[in-house]
């Protein structure tokens, strides 16, 4: 496969003496796989033919919503490894972190499900790129490799930075407008989501949608539950035996018809600004720099038109299902805990005037906003896992896994276990920070982008659009938790939150 030639994302060319090693690894991994024990012997609960544990789920004692503490019962009654099959699908729950590592360590091209099968098939079904989180060996190399540069490198992010700061400001205006004399804002996680949509379609096409504005309301508004409605179905039907892929189901429609809401639209903004470009360019006025996002990926000659549309709409439909999400749970976190809110206050009230932009260089620092963030996303992940398809026979745990098994990396659910951590539902930022604290934590237990090459790619810009969006908050607000309850989240493939959000923003002087 054309794939062992190519270069490694650390710029390194395989060498004859490291395939010479590989070969030999390859015949003991072989030697390794015979000595395990059966796939059939792994723990896990037994269900009911073709079903599995289907009916644990739709009549109980767990919903869809639970479904992450099923696994955390079934990790305390089974141990770090089990299998499950919930309607045909069967997939291998790895909780153990060093069994996680050794897979992370031997991975040389890792292939994985995609996230949301809906979404691969509704690509294929509307004829799309398939796009990143859907493709696997060379074609997914060849996506991956194309915005590595682009996505992943600090440099190239911060050529964004200034856009974020513009959104961030208008974003704060629009509170001081919108807020309460209480302090309150109404359905503030929706406020959230029009921010990251603002900011990541400004990102990609450089014109700002305006969509803070009141005025755009019912467009915006179905646009962005379309977005939760793609999430919500294809969450269904991953616990429906899958006649949606043989037959055309009133779930499957609904979805499609939510898709097509969203792509027509997201496909529209990508030509209509392409075709901005090529007039630009014809009449001689297109800067250098301007366009960068899409310039970048145009100028990409391995990759086609319809590659480059997917590629940047992910930006706005993925920030939208997690770094909007993120921005709650980190929100929520600080202000339950007044105390730890002050002390990030003291580090970023002087950072720059509350009006003025944040520039690259103060996002180098910031030690405490960033043990914070971490800690925000031990408490509140967003993915309860990450998937991995093995495409060799390996050994886990000592059990053979035939390549092709669906194996999800539960890390995320230990989040919580007092195996891992002390005090594990205390929010703690001081535990992350070097000389504070006294904790070792396993370094493959808080993974909230997931690890190796494939881990994610947009997670430069949702660090970013996070840091800037709790400075400039911070500097203009202080903020409460308005509330007798806890803020719950629910299961839809990621943890998305089960309420509104109910802060107070009063202003600081
Ligand atoms: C707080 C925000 C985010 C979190 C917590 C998050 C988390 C994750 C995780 C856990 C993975 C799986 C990694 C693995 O398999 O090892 C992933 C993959 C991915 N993410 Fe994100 N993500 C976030 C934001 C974004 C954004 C803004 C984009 C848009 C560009 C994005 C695009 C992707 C893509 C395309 C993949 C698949 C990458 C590949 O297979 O090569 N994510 N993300």
């Amino acid at each position: 496969m054309q794939i062992a030639r190519l270069r490694t994302f650390s710029g390194k060319v395989e060498t004859h003496q490291q395939n010479v090693l590989k070969t030999a690894h390859h015949e003991t991994n072989v030697c390794q796989y015979e000595k395990g024990r059966p796939f059939d012997t792994i723990p896990g609960p037994k269900g009911v033919p073709v079903f599995g544990t289907l009916f644990q789920y739709t009549r109980g004692p767990y919903s869809i919503d639970t479904y992450p503490n099923a696994l955390v019962d079934r990790y305390y009654r089974y141990g770090p490894i089990f299998k499950e099959t919930i309607a045909a699908k069967t997939r291998v729950h790895i909780f153990d972190p060093e069994e996680i590592k050794k897979l992370y360590a031997t991975e040389e091209n890792p292939h994985i499900p995609p996230l949301l099968e809906t979404v691969k098939m509704y690509r294929k079904y509307r004829d799309m790129s398939p796009g990143l989180g859907n493709v696997n060996g060379e074609e997914w190399y060849r996506l991956r490799s194309s915005v590595q540069k682009l996505m992943m490198q600090p440099v190239s992010t911060v050529k964004f930075l200034p856009m974020v700061n513009e959104v961030v400001a208008d974003f704060i205006k629009r509170m001081y407008k919108i807020r309460a004399s209480t302090g309150e804002i109404n359905n503030f996680n929706f406020e959230l989501s029009k921010f990251i949509y603002e900011s990541s379609t400004y990102t990609c096409f450089e014109k700002r949608q305006q969509i803070l504005d009141d005025e755009k309301g019912s467009h915006t508004d179905k646009l962005l539950a379309c977005n939760r409605t793609m999430l919500e179905l294809s969450t269904k039907l991953k616990f429906q035996l899958p006649f949606f892929k043989y037959i055309s189901t009133p779930t499957w429609r609904k979805l499609v018809a939510s898709e097509d809401f969203f792509y027509r639209f997201g496909l529209t903004l990508v030509d209509e600004t392409v075709v901005k470009m090529n007039e630009l360019a014809e009449s001689g006025d297109l800067k250098n720099g301007q366009y960068e996002f899409l310039s970048y990926l145009l100028g990409r000659r391995e990759l086609s038109y319809k590659d480059v549309s997917i590629l940047t709409l992910s930006m706005f439909n993925d920030g939208l299902s997690t770094t909007s999400p993120s921005l709650v749970w980190q929100l929520y976190c600080i202000s339950r805990h007044p105390e730890k809110q002050e002390k990030l206050y003291e580090e970023v009230k002087d950072l720059s005037g509350k009006s003025e932009p944040i520039s690259a260089q103060t996002l180098t620092r910031l030690p405490y906003l960033k043990a914070c963030v971490k800690e925000g996303f031990r408490l509140f992940p967003i993915a309860p896992d990450v998937t991995r398809e093995p495409t060799k026979d390996t050994v886990i745990s000592g059990y053979q896994i035939p390549k092709g098994t669906y194996l999800s990396l539960n890390n995320n659910l230990l989040l919580r276990l007092p195996e891992y951590f002390a005090e594990p539902n205390a929010y703690k930022p001081e535990r992350w920070i070097r000389g504070d604290s006294t904790d070792s934590i396993h370094p493959y237990v808080v993974l909230p982008f997931g690890h190796g090459t494939r881990m994610c790619v947009g997670r430069r810009f949702a660090e970013q659009e996070i840091y800037v969006m709790l400075i400039k908050l911070l500097q203009h607000f202080k903020i409460e938790w308005n509330s007798c309850e806890e803020m719950g989240r629910k299961f839809r493939t990621l943890f998305t939150p089960s309420t509104e959000a109910k802060f107070k923003f009063i202003p600081r002087e």
